[in-house]
């Protein structure tokens, strides 16, 4: 990055005004305003075809807005041209491992991508990123056909990782685990956030995840954002977040929290 301004330390790491997605008739953002803070854990909810993707897919430059200005890390992003792409790492829900690459060849891709790195650098790298997320070296040679679901999403945090990125993107890191793997699976969030400086911002539907993890949540609704902590956003009067955050569901999981599992960020 060699346009970053002196002064960004105290602006947000990410940074969301006027936001406008429309496809067709339906509009998706209508002049969306978001800051994603630095050194939090953001989680984002809403409602299915809320916004989510094409929130987190237009601030990674993968989608062109119709308007709005996006900056990360004090750097405009534009469309295709994604900016401090090693400052940043993505897991995508399904992982995006490529099937024909071991697990030490996957976490390296990165690596080999953006930097000259020699190739037994790049290996010792790799092999600390997969003990990082709580892998033993015995899975650096399999494929990802060969890995549990929770493994293949360990692997893609480890990629994820790879280049020590500034910001993490997660696209619904717990779904698809079951209740241990998932309780595990935010138990390492909290302790790379606690211990890398990362600012996080994940998208997820599981209200455990959210409670247990983030420091503040977005809630998508009407094509706007309404952002706070856990305590101020149950308490929220809109209506469609009191039905979201009203199910028992998520009432047992706001109990738990209240019962001291919360992460203090
Ligand atoms: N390329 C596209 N063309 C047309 N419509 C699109 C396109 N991408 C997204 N949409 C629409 O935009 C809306 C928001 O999609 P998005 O994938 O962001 O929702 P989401 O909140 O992530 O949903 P979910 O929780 O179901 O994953 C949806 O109605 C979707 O159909």
């Amino acid at each position: 990055m060699n346009d970053t301004p002196t002064d960004t330390r105290r602006e947000p790491a990410i940074r969301v005004r006027g936001l406008v997605n429309r496809f067709g008739r339906q509009v998706v953002h209508d002049e969306l305003r978001l800051d994603v803070e630095r050194d939090e854990i953001l989680g984002v909810v809403g409602g299915s075809g809320s916004g989510k993707s094409v929130l987190m897919r237009s601030i990674l430059g993968l989608h062109r807005p119709n308007a709005g200005e996006i900056t990360v890390l004090g750097q405009r992003i534009r469309y295709q041209e994604p900016g401090p792409h090693t400052q940043w790492g993505v897991l995508f829900q399904n992982g995006a491992l490529l099937s024909n690459l071991t697990v030490q060849q996957n976490v390296e891709l990165p690596i080999a991508l953006h930097s000259d790195m020699p190739v037994e650098t790049r290996h010792e790298l790799a092999s600390l990123k997969l003990l990082m997320v709580g892998l033993s070296l015995s899975v650096a040679d399999k494929y990802p056909s060969e890995l549990s679901g929770g493994m293949k999403k360990r692997v893609s945090l480890a990629r994820a990782l790879a280049m020590d990125p500034k910001i993490l993107f997660l696209d619904e890191p717990t779904a698809g685990l079951d209740p241990i793997a998932a309780t595990e699976f935010d138990e390492l969030i909290t302790y790379l956030h606690d211990n890398l400086d990362l600012t996080i911002m994940m998208i997820t539907h599981d209200v455990d995840s959210l409670f247990n993890t983030c420091n503040r949540i977005a809630v998508l609704v009407d094509g706007k954002v309404l952002v706070g902590t856990a305590d101020e956003i149950v308490a929220s009067r809109h209506r469609w977040v009191r039905s979201y955050f009203g199910v028992p569901r998520a009432r047992r999981a706001w109990a738990a929290m209240d019962k001291g599992d919360r992460h203090d960020g």
